[in-house]
């Protein structure tokens, strides 16, 4: 076989084999299938179910993994290939793995370090950060915490009456080295999600006020709320948390023609999250933007939609010449993210596998998921004679549909 300086095989396993030979058991499973009852031994039932909950009867959700299992991967023979590069390039950038952390919030209801905790693990790990506007660390914190790391920042988009509090995240965010801005659209309002309903929990409304972190540490925010009610967020913290959840969770949803005023705030790549059909891709190719993130938001949004990767392909063959594709909603292994790739996405997220594995072990728990992945994900190419992730190497002709 070949070898290459410039590669390097993700070697995890070799690791954990030594440890082996001296009766050192690996201290979290490697199978991700178990994370999510791991998680759910370690957090009290309202937290593992805010993370675990779904729209409605979960049909969106289901739609997700079923998806993953109607395409198969048809592996080569006889390739003379080494441990496959997964270096990527958006936006004009390389990336080493195709592979970035979901935005997620409120990450201390699942351990005590929260973002900290996964920034630092994502840093370590050399996966890209996306940070969520609903967090529970502030934008500067985060940006400490993941050092030289790649991060992106979540937008949770207030309505147009708070154009300067949006003005101020965007600004907070360039100043702290986050490169490109992810804009949420299928959010403005949380879904109906039995789980939380059935425990009465919403992360933000509680005294421990998790979750409203980045509008508690903003200036702009501090002074409209003392014009408003007369009164600093210190002395009246549940009304503050109430203010900024409504802030950021309007409940009416902004229209194409508002993305005009990101553009004039932001200069760097604009991507939005939550694309699921053809018309709105070619809609935000329209308006400028530089990249979409195929998403149902894990299903959490809206019962009975359609799989994120049944949408994929199309919209990909639509804009994909135009527009950086990436994807996210259902990915739990080195399979789907093989299949999400060839599929047409350049860069898939990961949600809740890695909020499980925060719940576990913090720091550890996450890189301990991002490792699983990325080896599994390293090795699934390999073993399948694909050289690379580009999209000479890894499109449609590596799968095949499988008939039901
Ligand atoms: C607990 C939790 C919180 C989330 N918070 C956010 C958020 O703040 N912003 C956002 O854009 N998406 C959020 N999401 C959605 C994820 O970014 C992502 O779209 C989804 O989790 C992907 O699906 P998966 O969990 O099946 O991987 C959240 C998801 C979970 C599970
Ligand atoms: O739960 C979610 O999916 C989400 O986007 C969110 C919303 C508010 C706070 C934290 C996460």
């Amino acid at each position: 076989m070949k070898t290459s300086a410039n590669l390097t095989p993700y070697t995890y396993e070799n690791d954990i084999y030594g440890a082996g030979l001296s009766d050192q058991k690996p201290p979290i499973s490697f199978d991700p299938t178990k994370w999510q009852s791991l998680a759910k031994e370690r957090l009290p039932a309202d937290s593992f179910g805010y993370v675990w909950g779904s729209a409605g009867t979960r049909q969106t959700d289901d739609n997700n993994k079923e998806a993953f299992k109607k395409w198969g991967i048809l592996p080569s023979r006889l390739v003379e290939a080494d441990f496959p590069s997964l270096k990527t390039n958006l936006f004009g950038d390389e990336y080493d793995y195709p592979l970035a952390i979901a935005p997620v919030g409120v990450q201390k209801i699942f351990h005590p370090n929260g973002e900290v905790a996964t920034a630092k693990a994502a840093d370590g790990e050399n996966v890209t950060y996306i940070m969520s506007t609903a967090a529970s660390t502030s934008i500067e914190n985060v940006a400490d915490a993941n050092g030289s790391g790649s991060r992106w920042f979540q937008l949770y988009w207030p309505s147009n009456d708070h154009m300067d509090i949006t003005a101020s995240l965007l600004k907070r965010a360039k100043d702290s080295g986050y490169k490109v801005l992810v804009v949420t659209l299928d959010t403005y309002i949380l879904g109906w999600r039995p789980s939380d309903l059935d425990n009465g929990y919403n992360p933000f409304l509680r005294a421990d006020n998790i979750g409203v972190e980045l509008g508690f540490s903003d200036p702009v925010f501090q002074e409209y709320f003392r014009n408003k009610h007369g009164i600093s967020i210190e002395e009246d913290v549940s009304k503050a948390a109430a203010e900024w959840a409504h802030t950021i969770f309007p409940g009416t949803s902004h229209g194409w023609n508002d993305i005009e005023y990101l553009r004039s705030h932001w200069d760097g790549p604009i991507v939005l999250k939550g694309i699921q059909t053809v018309s709105d891709a070619k809609k935000a190719r329209e308006h400028g933007v530089q990249g979409i993130v195929v998403s149902n938001h894990g299903g959490r949004q809206q019962d009975g939609d359609v799989a994120s990767l049944e949408m994929l392909p199309e919209i990909a063959a639509a804009v994909g010449d135009d527009l950086e594709i990436l994807f996210d909603s259902g990915v739990r292994c080195g399979a789907d993210v093989v299949k999400a790739l060839a599929l047409g996405a350049k860069m898939v997220l990961v949600g809740r596998p890695y909020v499980y594995g925060l719940a576990i072990g913090g720091e550890t728990g996450v890189r301990h998921v991002l490792k699983s992945i990325l080896g599994d994900l390293q090795l699934t190419l390999h073993l399948s004679g694909i050289k690379d992730v580009t999209k000479e190497n890894l499109n449609q002709s590596v799968l095949r549909q499988i008939r039901t």
